[in-house]
């Protein structure tokens, strides 16, 4: 390690991480040097991150080794379902403020991650993986704090130190399956009071927008940018993401201030550590340009989660979300795909597989119930995810800079 570093005498802090992006969205996998969690169940052990761990969070995420939009997966080798069989590993989400309970672009940089790893302290379950000669596919179940979602990889063969070995296929798409993702709130109008409203909405002389609640393992509320008074929708060209930003992050506090809002509409029945708000994701389901004939309809959505942090990636766990609002407003059937673009995608539209371009597809694929008899949805979802490196990362005890990380914001950022 010493010699892979060119340090000698850091390494006891010393963090292995292997970095990947999807759509352009980061996902720093945390695979070694980082402490164990107390706790049984994954929610404990999150608890536990949050409280004892948070500058291991603060350090891998921002500055001068990440920055503000900076996001991160750490493996969880030990969870209450990896224990009853149901899971193979777990998994924590890090992003700018916190953990996560649901995150589709790092599943599917996960998905390739767990099934190219041949190291058995990173990946005890990895021998055990079911493979499917057929489609040439591995299974992977992974525990994140929503709950259990099934990773489908495309593996090919290598030749790897004369050995033929099985790898993750980047050619084709890795899909998961998500857990119930349902609507909470359809078409609300929400007031919006002098003290919450922002330039574009004062132009059109509006002082309520419609919103919607819904739920694909974090709570989103989506609004279509037109609401907003961004009337040519969200575009490529002239965006000021200032504007998104003060817009979303207005309507997110307004909506945080409301306790009784948020007990009716952020409340998920069986769990309270995944009640609360998320994101507010802007969408526009009017992308003419991203409707090419060999893909099946297209929208694009920009999502701000987390301490307003921007997602490159059309945003998988809001993808599910999204699918159970178009369904419940009749505009989506079952087995229906949809192509869910990002800024990042939107921008590479051209001919071919929209895919490859990093939008997600999505669709419906099984309806269920929660336990409180809400009708929910399963949504599957294909998307890419590609590898950027691998880093170890130490931190000298006298560094008061770097230690802890840092972050440097924009004044009106
Ligand atoms: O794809 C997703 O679901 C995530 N990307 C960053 C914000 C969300 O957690």
């Amino acid at each position: 390690m010493q010699h892979t570093v060119g340090l000698y005498g850091y390494d006891e802090d010393a963090i292995h991480v292997v970095d990947m992006h999807t759509t352009g969205e980061a996902t720093r996998i945390i695979i070694q040097g980082y402490p164990e969690l107390k706790g049984t169940t994954l929610l404990e052990k999150r608890r536990d991150a949050k409280l004892r761990l948070d500058h291991l969070r603060r350090r891998l995420m921002f500055e001068p080794r990440g920055h503000r939009d900076m996001y991160g997966a750490l493996l969880v080798r030990e969870t209450e379902h990896v224990f009853d069989g149901t899971a193979d590993i777990g998994v924590l989400f890090l992003h700018n403020e916190g953990y996560s309970t649901m995150c589709g672009h790092a599943t599917l940089a996960l998905g390739r991650f767990l099934v190219d790893t041949h190291d058995s302290t990173v990946f005890p379950g990895r021998k055990d993986l079911p493979y499917d000669s057929e489609s040439q596919t591995s299974t992977v179940r992974i525990h994140a704090p929503c709950g259990v979602v099934t990773v489908t990889v495309p593996t090919t063969i290598k030749q790897i130190g004369g050995n033929d070995v099985h790898v993750s296929d980047p050619s084709r798409a890795v899909s998961f399956t998500s857990v119930p993702c349902y609507v909470s709130l359809l078409s609300y109008t929400l007031p919006i009071p002098q003290t919450h409203t922002w330039p574009h909405l004062e132009e059109l002389g509006k002082s309520d927008i419609q919103i919607s609640i819904a739920y694909g393992g974090a709570f989103y509320c989506l609004v279509e940018a037109r609401e907003l008074g961004f009337q040519d929708g969200l575009r490529t060209k002239g965006i000021e993401l200032e504007d998104y930003d003060r817009a979303t992050g207005k309507i997110k506090a307004l909506i945080e201030s409301d306790e009784e809002f948020c007990k009716r509409y952020l409340r998920h029945p069986d769990e309270p550590d995944l009640s609360f708000l998320y994101s507010v994701m802007i969408v526009d389901h009017d992308v003419p340009s991203a409707n090419l004939s060999s893909s099946p309809p297209a929208e694009v959505g920009l999502c701000f989660f987390a301490d307003q942090q921007v997602d490159r990636s059309p945003t998988g766990s809001c993808a599910g979300a999204r699918v159970a609002l178009r369904m419940a407003e009749g505009t989506m059937r079952m087995n229906e795909p949809r192509d869910f673009h990002s800024l990042v995608s939107l921008a590479k539209v051209g001919s071919g597989d929209a895919l490859d371009r990093g939008a997600f597809r999505a669709l419906g694929i099984e309806e269920t119930k929660l336990s409180d008899g809400t009708s929910a949805v399963v949504v599957r979802l294909d998307g890419k995810a590609w590898y950027t490196g691998t880093s170890i990362f130490v931190a000298e005890k006298l560094d008061e800079i770097a230690r802890n990380g840092f972050q440097l914001r924009l004044p009106n950022a």
